[in-house]
């Protein structure tokens, strides 16, 4: 399959819906997310250089909303230690049919990938020393996300981490305005529209709920983590690493 560019915003809609992760999204999504986040493939090279740094021998990795399996594949090139495995989960249906086949194409025979159609809600997390959040946890619905952030902290080894990148939000509107409009820059400048950027910021609006850094690092510590680590940051995108 050639790549697709994402056009799915591209003509004006009748009705707005909200923003779902099928079948049609799943076609452009490498697409998508490059061109919508800023560091993206930054962001997935040093999740294999962090993983390679805290991956413990015997131990699991956790790729939660793993979408087509980018940041798996990044640990799976980078983990070296011994009887290791990664435990892959997304509940579209349709991100995993598709990232199974692109995990069975790039096959590197090492790290095992076990790759689960569920909710990240209901998944049993346990013997792990790298979880991987990478942009999942803001489609959780804020009350939800102690909990989750809770069960990860108890299923991670001592030493273990958690990476955790989001889109972010101030709650200063001068720099929210300052932000936003870079990111709405950055995507003009990678081709998309003004009436694709507005389009898909609506359909956005009910799923997707940024945090500003403080409530996320508020939030690790009240989890249980020791401490936190904000190492990757452009405009309104960031990446945490918090330690057990
Ligand atoms: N409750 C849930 N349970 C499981 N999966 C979920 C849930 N809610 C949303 N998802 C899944 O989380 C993913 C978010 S995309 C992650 C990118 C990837 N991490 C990457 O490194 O390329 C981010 C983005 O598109 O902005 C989608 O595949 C959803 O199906
Ligand atoms: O496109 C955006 O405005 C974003 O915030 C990032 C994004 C990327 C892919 C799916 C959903 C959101």
């Amino acid at each position: 399959m050639h790549k697709k560019t994402d056009d799915i915003f591209a003509a004006p809609l009748r009705e707005m819906i909200d923003f779902k992760f099928d079948e049609r999204v799943v076609a452009v999504f490498p697409d998508m997310i490059q061109r919508s986040v800023p560091g993206y493939g930054m962001i997935i090279s040093n999740i294999g250089i962090l993983a390679a740094k805290y991956a413990q021998p015997g131990s699991h990795c956790y790729d939660l909303g793993c979408s087509l399996g980018a940041a798996t594949l990044s640990m799976r090139q980078r983990i070296k230690q011994p009887e290791c495995d990664i435990i892959a989960v997304d509940n579209s249906p349709a991100m995993i049919e598709r990232g199974r086949e692109l995990l069975a194409r790039d096959c590197v025979p090492t790290v095992p990938v076990t790759l689960l159609c569920a909710d990240i809600k209901d998944v049993t997390i346990d013997n792990a020393s790298v979880v991987v959040l990478n942009f999942t946890l803001q489609f959780i619905p804020p009350a939800q996300r102690l909990a989750l952030i809770k069960r990860i902290h108890a299923g991670l080894k001592p030493g273990g981490i958690l990476i955790l990148s989001e889109k972010i939000a101030y709650s200063d509107p001068e720099r929210q305005h300052f932000h936003v409009e870079l990111h709405h820059d950055f995507k003009r400048a990678n081709g998309y529209s003004d009436l694709e950027i507005s389009q898909k910021r609506s359909a956005l609006e009910n799923v997707m709920v940024p945090e500003t850094v403080a409530c996320h690092q508020e939030r690790l510590q009240e989890g249980g983590f020791s401490s936190s680590e904000l190492w990757f940051q452009c405009f309104n995108f960031a990446s945490m690493v918090a330690f057990k």
